[in-house]
């Protein structure tokens, strides 16, 4: 009903400001966009669930997250399927992998500080109802 819409849009509007501030921080520029599969050939052989924060942003404005849960679900798998991706000991995969630890670290450092626990909850029990 129309507290539940009212929710739902709140919660869009958190997730649009979080992954937007991502989106501009420029250490996170390679997980900006889905990675193309012509410049990195392998990648889709390794990499089984893609995910990158514009896919994100679309996800949030088609309505596919209905919890902060499942919108974080997404993001961890952009850390971790980089970290995966890039082993090497090498400059370019330990930077990349730096840059995937600091994505990780700093999703959760603002859900942590900017989400209210009773918000999520109530979420939770939107999807449960549904
Ligand atoms: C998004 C992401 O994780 C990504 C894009 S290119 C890349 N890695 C390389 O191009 C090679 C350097 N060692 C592998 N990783």
């Amino acid at each position: 009903e129309q507290q539940e819409e009212d929710t739902l849009r709140e919660l869009r509007l958190f997730l649009r400001s979080v992954n937007d501030r991502l989106m501009q921080d420029r250490r996170f520029k390679a997980f900006t966009k889905p990675v193309d599969k012509e410049q990195v050939p392998d990648y889709h052989s390794v990499v089984k669930q893609p995910m990158d924060l514009s896919t994100a942003l679309s996800k949030i404005d088609q309505q596919k997250y209905t919890t902060v849960r499942e919108y974080l679900h997404d993001i961890d798998l952009i850390w971790k399927n980089a970290l995966e991706y890039n082993p090497e000991d090498d400059p370019y995969d330990r930077q990349i992998r730096h840059r995937a630890c600091a994505l990780k670290d700093t999703v959760h450092a603002i859900i942590k500080y900017e989400l209210e626990k009773d918000f999520e909850r109530t979420c939770e029990q939107i999807k449960e109802a549904r």
